[in-house]
């Protein structure tokens, strides 16, 4: 397939509908469309007013054929621990005080790409990443990101909601180890222990036993819970009610640990739309991923961005090496060196 595209873009995998592509120019808006296609793509800390993107155009894409063109070169900088690691001391420091139960501080490590190739061209080397990743993309001419995420925010089809709760990391070969290892279980049930409490108020909810999610080159917890909702409600309304799950955001979600976090996330200088929810609204069905394992670029400079949770049995070298293991899982996904 060759490289669209359009000066501005939106694209997604969808779980029935496969790989999307909405072309630019977007009309934007508040409120999602009665009918029709619409991106939703907003930050972190929700503070776009017109999250609603409509594009001009969506096309169905074929599944990508093999080969890729040589990679591109890419000089990236080491990321440096110096101040990840006193927002690691500051995180303790809460959970120790019994104000936080679990954050997830994300760093990101910054890259040149180097002429003549532009950061678009890495769009198209997330698409043949494996059925357990979704990917996703949205672009102007002057800045954009994509990924391929394994997470869902939800899938609303109908009063249905589907959802995941995905915490605990590790390599596939220490699977093993994985499964009793109580620091991992304790990061997992937090945030699936979140999820059914904020949906349990709103209808019937189930909710499978903890499995491991196999990745290829991470292993993660994962539980899925099902919601029937008791009466139809907007997207928007599930978004506020679960974003930001314990995966991504503090436990407990206040006002004051929300503010904390973005505080965190701006010192350790994330990228603003970093973990934040990226859907598809389609006819009714509304299919939203968590934008994680995600590359952000303004104009040839990127920025590979991963978080991990932090609980109180977290170590800080644990911590660095799982940020770099995951930021090899997404160089992979982009089949980069
Ligand atoms: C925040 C990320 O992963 C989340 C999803 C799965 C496992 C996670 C963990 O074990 O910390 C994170 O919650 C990331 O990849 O940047």
């Amino acid at each position: 397939m060759e490289m669209p595209f359009s000066p501005s873009g939106a694209l997604i995998k969808h779980p029935f509908a496969g790989l999307l592509l909405g072309e630019g120019p977007f009309r934007e808006s508040a409120v999602p469309p009665e009918s029709g296609a619409a991106f939703y793509v907003n930050t972190f800390r929700l503070d776009d007013p017109l999250p609603w993107k409509i594009p001009a155009a969506l096309h169905s894409l074929p599944e990508p054929e093999d080969g890729l063109p040589p990679a591109p070169e890419i000089r990236w900088e080491a990321p440096s621990p110096d101040a990840y690691a006193q927002v690691f001391t500051e995180i303790m420091g809460q959970i120790a005080s019994g104000r936080l139960v679990k954050s997830v501080p994300a760093t990101p490590q910054f890259g040149e790409l180097q002429p003549p190739h532009v950061p678009r061209e890495l769009i198209r080397r997330a698409f043949g990443s494996s059925p357990s990743h979704y990917p996703y993309a949205w672009w102007t001419e002057k800045e954009g990101f994509c990924g391929a995420s394994p997470e869902t925010l939800f899938h609303q089809q109908g009063r249905r909601l589907t959802t995941m709760a995905l915490a605990g990391t590790a390599r596939p070969e220490d699977e093993g180890v994985f499964i009793n290892d109580d620091k991992e279980i304790r990061e997992h049930e937090i945030v699936a222990g979140s999820i059914l409490s904020r949906l349990s108020p709103c209808g019937s909810v189930s909710r499978t036993p903890r499995r491991v999610l196999n990745l290829g080159t991470l292993i993660h917890f994962v539980t899925y819970l099902t919601l029937e909702a008791d009466r139809p409600l907007p997207p928007d309304h599930w978004i506020r009610l679960l974003h930001p799950t314990p995966a991504l955001g503090s436990q407990p979600r206040t006002e004051e640990t929300l503010a904390q976090l973005d505080d965190w996330r701006s010192r350790l200088r994330c990228p603003p739309h970093f973990g934040a929810p990226f859907g598809l609204l389609l006819d009714g069905d509304f299919f939203c991923l968590v934008g994680i394992r995600s590359m952000y670029w303004q104009g040839r400079r990127l920025a590979l961005c991963t978080g991990g949770g932090v609980v109180a049995s977290s170590t800080l070298t644990h911590e660095w090496r799982e940020l770099k293991l995951k930021r090899e899982t997404v160089r992979h996904s982009f089949h980069l060196p």
